[in-house]
């Protein structure tokens, strides 16, 4: 089908066939094995510059739902870590499972968490998104755990969404969803933040399917772990 989905008949095992680079050598997401990551002390701190103002919409986009940014000037960015230059935001989105045990792209030591939050950025150096997302280093995508606990959940705000560490594990990876372009420098942090079961369900609860469809409720919308083909995760903290 031309269309892709998470679905048995259009899901991530089918999308090698109109995505050939699924197969790829740096594909995401990936499963990260924290003793066999290398610690780099060259490695720069985290540099994220979020304002709230910037944000525009909210858009279910059929396998998540995204809320976009106005990426005109360089007032939401990415910079420091991994990447050099500077690297605007242009949307954040979530995957998520149909229940708490799974649902998050990348794994830790096989561990899937209930929900994992995407922060796209993409680098300057190119004059739009679009053109960025082709180029090897045209991307960088933050990944942020979320993991189930009882709490209250504020008003959504980048600056509230980070954890307290910004410790991170960083490799050369891909989009995780079709086109799964071989772009993205990824920067995955330690630490989950928390959401509750009240947000999980109000996920779950949104759909795959567009008005007048048949209701399918949009849940496991997440890619598995994909083969590392010799590359090696950098991590920021001792
Ligand atoms: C030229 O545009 C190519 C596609 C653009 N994007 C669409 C996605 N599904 C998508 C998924 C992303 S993820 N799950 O790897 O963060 S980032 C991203 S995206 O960069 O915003
Ligand atoms: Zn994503």
């Amino acid at each position: 089908s031309h269309t892709w989905g998470y679905g048995p008949h259009d899901g991530p095992s089918t999308w090698i066939e109109s995505f050939p680079i699924a197969d790829g050598l740096r594909q995401s997401p990936i499963n990260i094995i924290p003793g066999q990551t290398s610690y780099d002390p060259s490695l720069k701190p985290l540099k994220l510059k979020y304002d709230p103002s910037n944000a525009m919409d909210i858009l279910n986009n059929g396998h998540s739902f995204q809320v976009g940014f106005l990426d005109e000037a360089d007032s939401s960015t990415l910079s420091g870590g991994p990447v050099s230059g500077t690297y605007r935001l242009k949307q954040f989105h979530f995957h998520w499972g149909a229940r708490d045990d799974r649902g998050s792209e990348h794994t830790i030591n096989g561990i899937k968490f209930p929900a994992e939050l995407h922060l796209v950025h993409w680098n300057t150096k190119y004059p739009n998104f679009g053109e960025a997302a082709s180029k090897p280093d045209g991307l960088a995508v933050v990944g942020v755990f979320l993991k189930g606990k009882q709490t209250p959940f504020a008003n959504f705000d980048c600056k509230t969404v980070l954890p307290a560490s910004l410790d991170y594990w960083t490799y050369d990876g891909s989009l995780t969803t079709p086109p799964l372009l071989e772009s993205v420098t990824w920067i995955v942090l330690k630490e989950p933040i928390s959401v509750s079961p009240a947000q999980m369900t109000k996920f779950r609860s949104l759909m795959f399917s567009g008005e007048g469809e048949a209701p399918c409720c949009m849940q496991d919308n997440f890619r598995p772990p994909q083969a590392l083909k010799g590359r090696t995760v950098r991590r920021s903290f001792k």
